[in-house]
């Protein structure tokens, strides 16, 4: 463990732009640093802190916080703390003692040119890599597709699109409403990605049902990168303070003391409380719903959460006067957590109550009523088919033109400025900026659905008295006490029959019931001998993952998995074809869940679903009542829960006696009316709106196009000549993958290369195919920190070479000179949007002539050898006044140069800023879904890039002298 104390001056390894850091706060398990020069703290666990201590040497220069520059003469320790007695530049007599705590707090590394002076030379190979590495830092910071390169994903237009809409948010707060199994998860996971990896979030929490976390945990490793801590109870209790018995009579002992004083003294204050957050030891946590049933709430709140992200959102149940205590729960974290993101595939089936709940979770003070919500929603219908008919009409008649510039008195309506017309409408309507919802409607190349009802006849035993209730007639079987019923249900049999039968297929069987489950699964195993698996709500997590993947495998992994209800939320078995549904769910929301497992993303083929009910019976009316009245199998029903309300009625008596067919009809028929009229309504309606919001062809492709560009543009040549520097040995896998190990003269780790290697592919369509490679990207962890590790040690920083090129004189000297232009700022700030680090590279002759316009970095580099150390060290000993001279005079030059560039930057920032600033407060002024702290954040913003963009400075970050010599 290292020994940090209070007062200490350290580094942040892997945020280095955040200046020297001073400790500040210390407990067994937890460090606070200070970062002044930005204004930040960071909190880490003691034990794997990426922190490096600071300590200079007789002979550095420090500079104090009051910006003296001085010599250091002799470092001496107090109490942990180092003191300096240092001088100033050519006052040695003038010795003064700088304790580390009075040291500046912007860390300058120490410069290209006293490394060349002083002789600390590296090779011309570690110069060349390190200025590669400058320019492959310069044009990541450029991109402007940023984090959506390195995630493993298939680039799928919609997804991409949402991603880019949120990506540039301040603290976005948005419902991700795609229909089941479009992936939400993917683009939840790049709205983080892209937070994470441009700064603006640091310590994201998401919360799953517990069926998903491991499910969650998987996926952001695997497609992202992102290795989030599951928190449960007992992670909770292993981190919190151990108290001994001892300790905690001591601390009873003390509050009842304290409480008796404060009677005493009753001053009205409440005494302050100090507790340590065990949520602050992690910064990416992932837990489940019930956990935080568990866990105390306002501890987990308070852990300053940049995002909370909520999946199946739809479970936290709301009523005006009775929120649920789940609701109740996300929503104390949600207010204090700055981003916000909401995952359901049914937002507004479960009604319009619960939809207006998950919005007022989103922005309370945007949706302070359901009343006013109501209101709301009215008009939205107006302006949301008046957009569907500016975008399909090609010429508009008057009419349109009257009623569009009604909505919009503000602005010209002709043809030619439909774009920006539908851009305004859109931005005016609430859920546009709030809600993102595709469809399979507006999204082609699912494949079909088909149903196939198998009508059995109604066994004996299951005649039961005409009173009994509704359950007992859907799940006949539920009132018996054992599994005798597998034996006389036809069901079983036409299961048995239709396993045999497609022996060589996945089955994925659904159940409502957890008893029907496990009773047919041993039916199936034991008494038939076949390879079923089974998933239901009491196995545990382990239990249940390992059935899923026993499933999923596709050698010797069981033929069917039987799930009860549980098994038909958020799990991915789109690599089965055939859907069993045993019985149906009385809520159409649930029944697109169960058929969603197979309609996702990656199913290949048409999926059949079967249904066996019994003729006559309950279940033959549900299943006519979904599939004739609202076509809810092979289709998505955007409307099933609408039509259920309407239908309910009709409905459930025929559920509970023995129905007559002619009522069966009746029903059928009635729902079809209530079908057509709802979705008739729907597509006019707001879900026009929401289409165009949500999706924009034109711009996805150009996503595509960008990354499928980028994917063309390997990292792999780089890190290769990174690899050979560092000793990692790599070895040939396949054409387009390679494997590689730490190699025995390996000094220190490499970021992201374990003990027992790893095998890493370039190619995307490899990636997706093999899970056990790594993607290598330029957003990789391995190449970012090595870009890192590059950037950030002085090797290469300064070398002499040896020119090959037989038409220069022998002994022809050149230097060639790499500034980088840099603003030390918080990520957060996105400074390098409007400065990213730029490269500027001179050629000095022998005069200090700029001559870097004659020869390319590159195509010198071809000609430039290595030169060895002796002759190296000679050559700068005996050239040192010259070298000093000409770089001093070409770094004002480069300064200067710099200038331009800054002042551009700045001009650019204010721009784009100024802009942004006055659309969101025109914005807010008609659509109040822009929040007052959007702008807000905007404007410090402004003000915070107007300070470190006006404080970015040029300094030379890599020399290379060059003597020629001949062939
Ligand atoms: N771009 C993509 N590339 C590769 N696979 C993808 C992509 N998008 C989605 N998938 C896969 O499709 C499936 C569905 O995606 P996801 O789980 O994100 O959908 P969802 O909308 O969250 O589903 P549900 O509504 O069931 O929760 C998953 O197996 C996911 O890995």
């Amino acid at each position: 463990m290292t020994d940090f104390t209070p007062g200490q001056r350290w580094l942040s390894e892997s945020e280095t732009e955040l200046g020297l850091g001073i400790i500040k706060e210390l407990d067994y398990r937890l460090v606070t640093v200070g970062y002044p020069a930005v204004e930040e703290e960071r909190t880490y666990a003691i034990n794997n802190a990426p922190l490096s201590r600071v300590i200079f040497s007789t002979g550095d220069t420090i500079r104090t916080a009051d910006e003296l520059e001085l010599v250091v003469t002799e470092v001496n320790e107090l109490n942990g703390l180092k003191v300096y007695m240092a001088h100033p530049l050519g006052q040695p007599e003038d010795i003064q003692p700088v304790p580390e705590t009075h040291l500046g707090h912007k860390l300058r590394l120490t410069t290209a040119l006293d490394r060349l002076l002083s002789n600390q030379l590296s090779s011309n190979r570690w110069f060349e890599l390190r200025v590669d590495a400058l320019n492959a830092h310069c044009q990541q910071q450029q991109s402007t597709i940023k984090g959506l390169r390195g995630p493993r994903i298939d680039l799928i237009g919609h997804q991409l699109y949402i991603a880019d809409q949120v990506a540039n948010r301040f603290a976005p707060r948005v419902l991700l409403a795609d229909e089941v199994g479009l992936g939400k998860t993917i683009e939840a996971g790049l709205i983080l990605h892209q937070q994470l990896l441009s700064g603006r979030a640091k310590r994201v929490l998401v919360v799953v049902p517990s069926p998903l976390v491991h499910q969650w945990f998987v996926e952001m490793v695997r497609r992202f990168n992102l290795h989030f801590s599951i928190f449960d109870a007992e992670r909770l209790n292993a981190l919190q303070p151990k108290t001994s018995i001892k300790d905690m009579l001591a601390q009873i002992i003390e509050e009842e003391k304290a409480a008796t004083e404060s009677e005493d003294e009753d001053n009205g204050e409440a005494p302050e409380q100090t507790w340590d957050n065990p949520f602050l030891s992690e910064q990416l946590i992932l837990c489940s719903t019930d956990f935080l049933a568990e866990c105390d709430i306002d501890q987990l709140a308070a852990a300053d959460w940049d995002l909370l992200v909520v999946d199946e959102a739809h479970h936290l149940e709301w009523a005006p006067d009775a929120p649920s205590d789940d609701y109740q729960r996300v929503e104390t974290i949600a207010r204090q957590a700055r981003g916000l993101l909401l995952l359901t595939a049914t937002p507004e089936q479960l009604g319009l109550e619960s939809h207006y709940a998950r919005l007022r979770l989103l922005d309370p003070d945007r949706y302070p009523s359901l009343e006013a919500f109501r209101e709301e929603q009215s008009h939205y219908q107006d302006i949301a088919s008046l957009a569907g008919k500016l975008h399909d009409e090609a010429s508009w008649s008057a009419d349109l033109k009257a009623e569009a510039a009604r909505l919009l008195p503000d602005m010209t309506i002709s043809e030619d400025q439909r774009e920006a017309i539908l851009a305004e409408l859109l931005d005016r309507s609430g859920p546009g900026r709030v809600m993102f919802r595709n469809t399979r409607h507006n999204i082609a190349g699912f494949p079909a659905r088909h149903v196939h009802g198998i009508p059995l006849p109604l066994p004996e035993e299951y005649h039961y008295e005409s009173d009994e209730e509704r359950e007992g007639h859907l799940h006949p079987e539920t009132l018996f006490h054992d599994d005798r019923w597998c034996t006389l249900d036809p069901r079983v049999n036409w299961l048995e029959q239709f396993f045999k039968q497609h022996r060589k297929e996945k089955v994925l069987v659904i159940c409502a019931n957890r008893h029907t489950a496990t009773d047919l699964h041993a039916h199936c195993n034991y008494k038939l001998g076949m390879n079923v698996a089974m998933f239901h709500e009491d196995m545990d997590l382990i239990e249940r993952d390992r059935a899923a993947a026993f499933f999923a495998d596709d050698v010797d992994g069981a033929q069917a998995l039987i799930c009860s209800e549980i098994g038909s939320e958020g799990r991915n078995f789109q690599f089965a074809h055939h859907l069993v549904l045993l019985d149906l769910p009385l809520n159409p929301d649930l029944l697109e869940q169960r058929i969603g497992r197979l309609d996702r993303i990656g199913q290949t083929e048409d999926i059949q679903i079967h249904v066996p009910y019994f003729e006559g019976h309950a279940q033959e009316v549900l299943f006519r009542w979904y599939h004739e009245g609202m076509d809810a199998f092979e289709h998505t029903n955007p409307a099933g829960h609408d039509i259920y309300l309407r239908s309910r009625d009709a409905l459930e008596p025929l559920l509970c006696g023995d129905p007559e067919y002619t009522a069966i009809d009746a029903l059928v028929s009635e729902t079809r009316a209530v079908a057509d009229e709802l979705h008739t309504l729907m597509e006019t309606g707001r879900d026009r709106l929401l289409e165009l919001s949500s999706f924009d062809s034109e711009r996805a492709e150009q996503l595509k196009q960008a990354l499928a560009d980028c994917d063309e543009d390997s990292p792999l040549p780089f890190m290769q000549r990174v690899f050979d520097r560092y000793g990692v040995d790599q070895e040939d896998h396949s054409d387009t993958a390679v494997i590689l190990k730490p190699g025995q003269h390996m000094r220190d780790a490499f970021p992201g290369l374990p003990e027992e290697g790893i095998t890493m592919t370039d190619s995307r369509a490899t990636a997706l195919a093999r899970d056990d490679m790594q993607f290598l990207t330029w957003e990789h962890p391995m190449v970012t920190g090595s870009l890192e590790m590059l950037l950030t040690e002085h090797r290469g920083k300064a070398a002499v070479s040896l020119l090959k090129n037989p038409k220069i004189n022998p002994g022809t000297l050149l230097i060639e000179a790499i500034y980088t232009i840099d603003a030390v700022a918080p990520k957060y700030l996105q400074a390098d949007r409007f400065l990213p680090t730029t490269v500027i590279r001179h050629l000095l002759d022998a005069n200090g002539k700029n001559i870097s316009q004659a020869i390319s970095h590159d195509g010198l580099s071809q000609q430039c050898h290595k030169m060895d150390k002796p002759l190296s060290r000679k050559i700068v000993g005996s050239q040192k006044p010259l070298l000093d001279k000409l770089l001093k005079a070409d770094e004002a030059r480069a300064v200067e140069e710099a200038r331009g560039t800054i002042d551009g930057a700045l001009e650019k920032m204010r721009q784009e800023q100024g802009h942004e600033l006055a659309r969101l407060k025109a914005l807010q002024a008609k659509n109040p879904a822009v929040r007052d702290e959007e702008i807000q954040a905007l404007e410090a913003q402004t003000e915070a890039l107007e300070k470190v963009l006006g404080e970015a400075r040029c300094q030379l970050e890599a020399v290379r002298v060059i003597v020629a010599g001949g062939a």
